[in-house]
C-alpha cells in the first residue's frame, strides 16, 4: 500500500461484517454483503464489506458472515420492574386482573428496591431479544432511568399520573411534580428521555389531563397512555358521561402528534377520525390484548388511515415476556386474521412495527429506528443459519416467521456493546436470576 492510501485510511471504533443489512428504510433494501462503521456513538458509513479495505480501519471488529443486522427493536410500550410479578396472575380479563391481584401486589411490593431490580431483569430480557430502546410507564421512575442509564440501555421513562395514592405518590399533582423532577434530572441525557404516562382515561380527571397537555407541549415532551384497552372501558364511560373516552379527551384538548394511544382495540368510525385528525400514534400490544382478552386492534384499518402503529410488549405480567420478535409475529398473524385479508401486515411493515414506527411514535425517528448514515448506532443482529432458518429466501421472512429470541446474538446502543455473541456486557444474568428467585419466594410467601 502506498503511502497515501494509506493515509486515507480512517480510524473508527467498530467495524461489523454482516451477511444482510436490513435498513428498514422506505425503499425495502436488503444489503448482502455490507458493512457498518461505527464512530462514537453513531454510523457513519454501511458500504459493501468488498470496499471496506483500504478505507476502514477498526480497533473492534466484528464478522457476522450468517447474521443480519436491523435496527434494534424499540419496545414501545411496558412497565418493566413487573417482570417481577410474571406468572402471578394469569388467565384472567383486565379489569379483574388489574383490581383484584396487580394493584393489591402493587400496593403490598412496589419500592425503589422493587423497581430498581425488576427494571434490570427486564432490561437483561430486552437487550438478549435484541431491543435497543423500551418505553417505560412505572413508579419510581428515577430508579427505572437510572437502571436503563447504569446498563447502557436507551428509555423513554413516562412518570405515572393517577387520581389516587399508590406506594409513590398522593394524587395527580404529586405525581405530576415528582415526575418533573425526574425529568430535570435527566434532561438532555444521551439515553434516557422522560415524559408523562397519565395511565388511562378511566384513572385520570379533567383537570390533570388538561395541566399534562400544557405542560407537554411547554416542555415539549411525550405523552402515553392506555386508551380504549377493553369494552368494559367504553361502557364505563358511557355510563358516566355519555362520551367515549377518546372523544372526551378530544373535548379537552388532549389529542397531538406528542400522544402515544396506547392499545386502541375499541373503535369506531369518529375514533379513527380523531387519532387520523390529530396526528396520534398507536402503540399495539397484541399479546397482552389477547392474553387478557380485551380486544382486537384493527391494524390494517389503521394503516388504511394512515395512523402510525408501533409495537410493545406491556409488561411481563400481561404478556409474559418482553420479546420483540414474538410480538412482531403476533401482530403479522393477528392482523391477518382480524381483517380477513392475508396482506395484511407483511413482514417488512411489522419489522417496521417494531423499529421505526416506534422512533417516529417517541419522537425520535431522526436519531434511531433505522440503519443509516448520521444516525446513532443502535443495532442488533440475529444469526440465521440453524436448521430451521433453511432454505433462506428472505431475512426479513425469516426474522418476522421463524427466528426466535435466542437467535439474537449482538446488541449495540450508541455504539456500545451491550451484548456480545450473547454474552451480557453491562449486567450480570446469573445475578439477577437468583435477585429474581428472592423476589418470588418473598412475593409468594405472603400471597
Ligand atoms: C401508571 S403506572 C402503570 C400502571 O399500569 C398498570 N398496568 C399494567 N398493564 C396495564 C394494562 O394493560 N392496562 C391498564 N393498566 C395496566 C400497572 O399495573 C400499574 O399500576
Ligand atoms: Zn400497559
Amino acid at each position: 500500500m502506498t503511502q497515501n492510501a494509506a493515509n486515507s485510511i480512517k480510524q473508527v471504533d467498530t467495524l461489523i461484517h454482516a451477511r444482510w443489512v436490513i435498513p428498514v428504510n422506505t425503499n425495502r433494501d436488503i444489503l448482502e454483503h455490507h458493512s457498518l462503521a461505527i464512530q462514537g456513538d453513531s454510523i457513519i458509513d454501511i458500504l459493501p464489506t468488498t470496499d471496506v479495505d483500504g478505507r476502514y480501519q477498526a480497533s473492534q471488529e466484528h464478522n457476522l458472515d450468517r447474521h443480519a443486522l436491523i435496527p434494534g427493536f424499540i419496545n414501545a410500550h411496558g412497565h418493566a420492574a413487573m417482570s417481577l410479578f410474571r406468572g402471578l396472575a394469569d388467565d384472567l380479563p383486565l379489569m379483574d386482573w388489574l383490581n383484584n391481584h396487580i394493584w393489591p401486589a402493587e400496593g403490598r411490593w412496589v419500592s425503589e428496591e422493587f423497581v430498581h431490580d425488576g427494571t434490570r431483569l427486564s432490561i437483561a430480557e430486552m437487550i438478549r431479544c435484541g431491543t435497543t430502546t423500551y418505553s417505560d410507564n412505572y413508579f419510581y421512575p428515577d430508579a427505572s432511568a437510572s437502571a436503563a442509564n447504569n446498563a447502557g440501555m436507551r428509555a423513554q421513562i413516562v412518570f405515572p399520573i393517577l387520581d389516587f395514592p399508590t406506594t409513590w405518590g398522593k394524587d395527580a399533582d404529586d405525581y405530576i411534580e415528582k415526575g418533573l423532577a425526574t425529568h430535570d434530572k435527566f434532561r438532555n441525557h444521551s439515553l434516557v428521555r422522560v415524559g408523562f404516562g397519565p395511565h388511562a382515561p378511566y384513572t385520570v380527571s379533567d383537570e390533570p389531563l388538561k395541566k399534562i397537555a400544557t405542560l407537554a407541549e411547554q416542555l415539549d415532551l411525550p405523552v402515553q397512555m392506555h386508551i380504549h384497552e377493553s369494552a368494559d372501558e367504553i361502557n364505563q364511560a358511557m355510563e358516566k358521561d355519555g362520551r367515549r373516552p377518546i372523544q372526551r379527551l378530544a373535548d379537552i384538548g388532549f389529542l397531538s402528534p406528542r400522544l402515544q394511544c396506547v392499545h386502541m382495540t375499541q373503535m369506531n368510525e369518529a375514533d379513527y377520525q380523531l387519532i387520523a385528525r390529530n396526528g396520534c400514534h398507536v402503540v399495539h400490544c397484541p399479546e397482552s390484548n389477547l392474553k387478557l382478552a380485551s380486544g382486537f386492534m384493527p391494524l390494517d384499518r389503521m394503516q388504511q388511515e394512515g395512523i402510525n402503529v408501533a409495537l410493545g410488549t406491556d409488561g411481563c405480567a400481561s404478556n409474559n415476556d418482553l420479546d420483540m420478535l414474538g410480538e412482531m409475529r403476533t401482530a403479522a398473524l393477528l392482523a391477518k386474521a382480524v381483517g380477513h385479508n392475508a396482506t395484511a401486515l407483511s413482514a417488512h411493515e411489522a419489522l417496521a412495527a417494531a423499529t421505526i414506527n416506534g422512533a417516529r411514535a417517541m419522537g425520535i425517528e431522526d436519531q434511531v429506528g433505522s440503519l443509516e448514515n448520521g444516525k446513532l448506532a443502535d443495532i442488533a443482529a440475529f444469526a440465521l443459519d440453524d436448521i430451521e432458518n433453511y432454505p433462506l429466501y428472505n431475512p426479513v421472512s425469516q426474522l418476522v416467521y421463524t427466528a426466535t429470541r435466542n437467535q439474537a446474538t449482538h446488541v449495540w446502543v450508541n455504539g456500545r456493546l451491550l451484548m456480545d455473541n450473547r454474552r451480557l456486557t453491562t449486567l450480570d444474568g446469573p445475578f439477577l436470576i437468583e435477585n429474581a428467585r428472592q423476589w418470588q419466594k418473598k412475593i409468594s410467601e405472603r400471597a
